[in-house]
């Protein structure tokens, strides 16, 4: 691609990572067996004073539920009589896991890389970590690698991998603080010593060792203690996967790319490479208690993805598997109904690039000023893509620089009929169900291509 984003460090970022538009997040641990959460909403649109009390993030079980009189201690108690966290890593069974059937559905979904946590806050590892002795998910509850048999099975379809590492929060190696709003002055009781800091080190060189992951996905910045190690563990990942990205939530020591999460840094969705991430719900992992008015329906992740990439980002989309391994029916419809929308839309998304600023007007309008459809573009070297939904009448006004494409050459990507032709500040497109809510795209030709 001729303008390779830079990385705010000044790498260029690998061009598998900007082309690829969409990846599926996975968090699955020992939480997913109580699965309990309240969908209060979603990170950055909540108000913070009760997020850690009433916590969406059913990952946050281990928190949340200390909190005392929380409903999620209410529940903890009277559903599990207050018995320890670690319990619930021995409940995991994960006897249904199939991590070739996931794997199919990601690759049918058009996800090119797949990123599963490895150690969330909690602090139990999917892999036999260093210096966790037993309470790792090999010698415990599943009694996997799941970190090995996802990598095999997501790498054997073509799908790049990557590994969530929570760096940041410890609630077994490092501090056990409870967070609650009050303690956001104790910086969220994250963990700073030395010995933890060789200790989060050491594991994910441990994860590069085994895995040469292509993404290192850290969450929540790095021990102050550990900030000078890791210069070397970037450069040792690299040496190891010269084709690897890494994420920006290290406490500011290096970034191939930055990230946002659900409404929370969006600041950061001007960059040069950029991911947005969220679950399909309200949580990542999975919530019992989230009914479908808390859920993305198909039509709503497909704008979600196509807005990001509109916009020159990465969707990474997270889906949350039960303790049993199976992925919950509602998410996995979601997916499949992007599968079902890829088949024709694939071309539209991959690889593509944002319009040039001025190429058209954001949004779009209808002819009759009725509010305007909901429009996004992208382009690749000899197309413009128009992807229309919610058009009145299915017809729509797509405001566009006059000679950026050619409106003879209009034809939608599934096929169906479409007129289309220059009109004073654009051009109008008529075609049946451009009003349905799931977006459609139509394709031009670049009047000038490259
Ligand atoms: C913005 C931020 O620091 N988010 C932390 C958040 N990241 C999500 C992807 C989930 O792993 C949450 O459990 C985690 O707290």
């Amino acid at each position: 691609m001729t303008d390779d984003p830079q990385s705010p460090t000044g790498r260029p970022v690998p061009a598998w990572f900007t082309d690829a538009k969409f990846g599926i997040f996975v968090h699955w641990g020992a939480y997913s067996v109580p699965a309990w959460a309240e969908p209060t909403g979603e990170l950055g649109a909540t108000d913070p004073e009760v997020w850690f009390a009433h916590n969406p993030y059913a990952e946050w079980y281990w928190n949340t539920s200390q909190i005392e009189g929380s409903p999620a201690w209410e529940h903890h108690r009277a559903v599990y009589g207050g018995r320890p966290y670690d319990d619930f890593l021995d409940l995991w069974r994960a006897e249904s896991f199939d991590p070739g059937d996931w794997a199919d559905l990601f690759a049918r979904a058009g996800a090119r890389y797949v990123v599963p946590t490895t150690k969330h806050h909690d602090g139990i590892a999917l892999w036999d970590a260093p210096g966790t002795g037993t309470r790792n998910t090999v010698h415990r509850g599943p009694r996997r690698d799941l970190v090995a048999d996802l990598a095999g099975a997501v790498r054997a379809r073509g799908l790049r991998f990557g590994v969530y590492y929570s760096g940041g929060l410890d609630w077994y190696a490092g501090r056990r603080a409870v967070i609650r709003h009050e303690d956001r002055i104790d910086d969220y009781g994250r963990p700073h010593e030395a010995a933890y800091a060789a200790y989060a080190l050491r594991q994910v060189r441990d994860l590069i060792d085994r895995y040469r992951p292509d993404v290192l996905w850290n969450d929540i910045g790095w021990p102050d203690l550990g900030m000078a190690d890791l210069p070397g563990m970037f450069a040792g990942y690299y040496a190891a996967v010269p084709e690897g990205v890494v994420n920006d939530r290290w406490d500011g020591a290096h970034a191939d790319y930055l990230t946002s999460e659900y409404q929370a840094n969006r600041q950061n969705e001007t960059a040069a490479a950029w991911e947005n991430c969220r679950g399909v719900g309200l949580s990542f992992g999975y919530n019992r208690n989230e009914g479908p008015e808390d859920l993305l329906d198909t039509a709503g992740a497909v704008r979600l993805l196509v807005d990001v990439v509109s916009r020159g980002g990465n969707l990474l989309l997270n889906v949350g598997p039960k303790a049993d391994g199976t992925l919950p029916e509602e998410q996995r419809a979601v997916l499949e109904g992007i599968a079902s929308w890829m088949t024709h839309h694939a071309a539209a998304v991959h690889a593509t690039r944002p319009l040039e600023p001025g190429d058209a007007v954001p949004g779009g309008e209808t002819a009759d000023g009725e509010g305007p459809p909901w429009v996004r573009w992208t382009r690749d070297d000899r197309h413009a893509y128009a992807f229309v939904a919610g058009a009145p009448g299915g017809e729509a006004v797509l405001k566009v620089r006059p000679g950026l494409l050619d409106p003879a050459t209009a034809a939608r990507l599934d096929g169906g009929p479409v007129s289309a032709a220059a009109v004073s500040d654009g051009v109008r497109v008529a075609s049946p169900w451009l009003d349905a809510p799931l977006p459609a795209a139509v394709r031009f030709s670049l009047a000038s291509p490259g």
